[in-house]
């Protein structure tokens, strides 16, 4: 019960403002329904008994009732109940409109912390992740975890209420009861919640990897089909999903068992307490305990098995629920992140030039060096090619310089701007193409403007597709608005590239940043993306990874890094002088 309290308190840290008020005044409300209900079920009984008995009604407070109000006060507990159920009914709507308010504005804060946490956490995750933690955890929490607690009170408030009326018709038979029915639930919450916890640890872990497994072999699908492992990623699969289902069925099961258990302790209660008067008083005193006990106990077990049910389900779900409040606090790495949300300097219009000073950088976890106190000067209009073996540190220069990773030490400045205090514009201004594009199921104009929606200017779009050499895919009838397909597998891989280079050039990038972007394209068409690159040259600064040497023979700077260090840099002559390993595949490409 602790660690429920504990993740119940941890979750109204990160609920919005007024919802702790909401939900305790609404298990303060339903728990007095709950008390409504029992009061107006007493008085049926007290009427009913006055009816039989032909004895006028007495009722507590406010004494006997004349024989002919006595139809008014059954008119009165009909429009008690109706009004009850009204209420109820109305309380319940708004509850859950409410709740599912909540649900959305912790899943928005989830997605909002993804959006802001530093780019190497952001890289870390799966698109499984990404969806656990920003739909799956949050509506587990919601609905497994927080509603069903909500219910607790009112049934605790139900099982009090009995209680006191029991205590004051028949002092031991209450005594008794409450020793007898508090054992039983004790022992109920010692066995059913802890199992039903691990229960729900075990399904929460086993469904993510089934999901991680699934978004891993799609990724490969073409490897994996073509070494025939599906049937291994089935099983694979399979094995993880028993697991899962079994969890499921177990806690399905722990889920119903209280209601079972609880049917037996009623009859169980009436031998206890039948029993125990018969001892005291015989047969007679026995019978009206037993009769006592039956009546209280027709509202006390059902209060005591929902306690139950949604602490089960509360237990079932409190993995999920800790998954948003641990996701929703902030990491030191995400601080950092956030303080580059907002820029305190502005960045002129046209910029002289970028520097590295001293830069070095380690991924967390890892203290070893990937860069080496790098220092680099990169004129704004020129270009720049980075070389070097693999593993050398080129594609994380580049996170480096597309402000997504952050120096570790040293500084980067944009004509005298520490980039941490102009980052905003300065990604606004950087167009960047990767090793590949990743491309989704929208229209060409949609991907190259990268937007799910249809705020996009066509002739921009257009103008992008002619600069990036990638006019062919506007000879079908549907033109811009033609589908890409999942992935973009409608189109071939250079296509694919050369789209990944339209969306760059979409924004009108001061720089344009390629981790070997063109090394997928024919080299026809790579010539003519390279020409078409060329005729921007001036205008834009061109910063690229690359592996084949011969793209970038005329590059004004090439820079060889190797081990996280710069060997060398200079025109590509200098470079061939300086770094023999250079030199060599300069040679092997018949460049020099
Ligand atoms: N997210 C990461 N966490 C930890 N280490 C990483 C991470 N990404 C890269 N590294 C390590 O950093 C070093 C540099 O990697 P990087 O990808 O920058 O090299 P590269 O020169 O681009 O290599 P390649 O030409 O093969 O793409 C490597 O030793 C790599 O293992």
């Amino acid at each position: 019960m602790r660690a429920i309290w504990m993740t119940l308190k941890g979750l109204f840290g990160v609920l919005p403002k007024g919802a702790v008020g909401f939900y305790v005044g609404y298990s303060i409300v339903t728990g007095l329904l709950a008390i409504l209900d029992t009061v107006a079920l007493a008085l049926v009984m007290l009427v009913a008994t006055s009816l039989v008995s032909d004895e006028p009604l007495k009722l507590p407070l406010l004494g006997e009732v004349p024989v002919a109000a006595t139809t008014w006060v059954v008119v009165a507990i009909c429009g008690l109940f109706i009004a009850k159920s009204g209420f109820a009914l109305l309380l319940h709507w708004r509850a859950t409109r409410r709740f599912a308010k909540y649900e959305l504005h912790l899943g928005n804060q989830l997605f909002e912390r993804y959006a802001h946490s530093s780019w190497e956490r952001r890289s870390r995750l799966s698109t499984a992740d990404v969806t656990r933690i920003v739909d799956g955890s949050v509506s587990a929490a919601n609905r497994g975890f927080i509603l069903p607690l909500s219910q607790v009170p009112g049934n605790g408030f139900t099982f009090i209420a009995v209680l006191l009326v029991l205590v004051v018709a028949q002092p031991l038979t209450a005594l008794i009861a409450f020793v007898y029915l508090t054992a039983i639930s004790g022992g109920m919450q010692l066995l059913v919640s802890r199992r039903a916890r691990l229960e729900g640890l075990r399904g929460r872990n086993y469904s993510y990897r089934v999901a991680t497994i699934m978004t891993e072999m799609v990724d490969a699908l073409k490897e994996v089909t073509l070494r025939g492992k599906l049937n291994e990623a089935g099983q694979v699969i399979a094995r993880n999903r028993a697991v899962v289902t079994r969890a499921r069925a177990n806690m399905s099961f722990l889920g119903i068992l209280p209601k079972y258990v609880f049917e037996a302790t009623l009859i169980g209660g009436f031998l206890l307490i039948g029993g125990a008067a018969y001892w005291r008083g015989g047969f007679p005193e026995s019978a009206i305990a037993i009769s006592m006990f039956a009546a209280a106990g027709f509202r006390m077990i059902p209060a005591m098995n929902q306690v139950q049910a949604s602490i089960t389900a509360a237990s079932a779900n409190e993995a999920f629920a800790q998954d948003v409040i641990r996701e929703l606090t902030p990491s030191p790495e995400d601080v950092l992140e956030g303080s580059l949300s907002t820029d305190s300097e502005r960045l002129p219009q046209s910029l002289a030039k970028l520097e590295l000073r001293d830069v070095s950088f380690h991924y967390s976890g890892n203290d070893q060096l990937v860069l080496d106190r790098l220092s680099l000067t990169i004129p704004f209009g020129s270009s720049l090619a980075i070389v070097g073996p693999s593993g050398a540190g080129k594609s994380t220069l580049i996170d480096i310089l597309l402000g997504l990773s952050v120096p570790t030490s040293g500084s980067i400045m944009l004509d005298g701007h520490p980039l941490e205090l102009v980052m905003q514009q300065w990604r606004s201004r950087v167009g960047y193409v990767p090793q590949r594009v990743a491309l989704f199921n929208g229209t060409i104009a949609q991907n190259v403007a990268l937007t799910w929606e249809d705020g996009y200017d066509p002739g921009h779009v257009t103008r992008a597709l002619e600069r990036a050499q990638v006019t062919e895919l506007l000879d079908r009838p549907e033109g811009i608005d033609a589908l890409l397909g999942e992935r973009g597998t409608l189109v071939s891989g250079g296509q694919q590239q050369r789209l990944g280079i339209a969306r760059a050039l979409y924004a009108d990038p001061y720089v344009m940043v390629m981790d070997e972007a063109t090394s997928s394209l024919d080299t026809e068409t790579e010539n003519r993306v390279v020409e078409s690159m060329q005729s921007l040259q001036g205008s834009v600064t061109f910063i690229t990874v690359a592996h084949r040497l011969a793209t970038i023979r005329d590059y004004d700077q090439v820079c060889y890094l190797d081990r996280g260090k710069i060997l060398g840099s200079g025109t590509f002559d200098e470079v061939v002088a300086a770094v023999p390993d250079f030199k060599r595949q300069a040679e092997l490409a018949g460049l020099i």
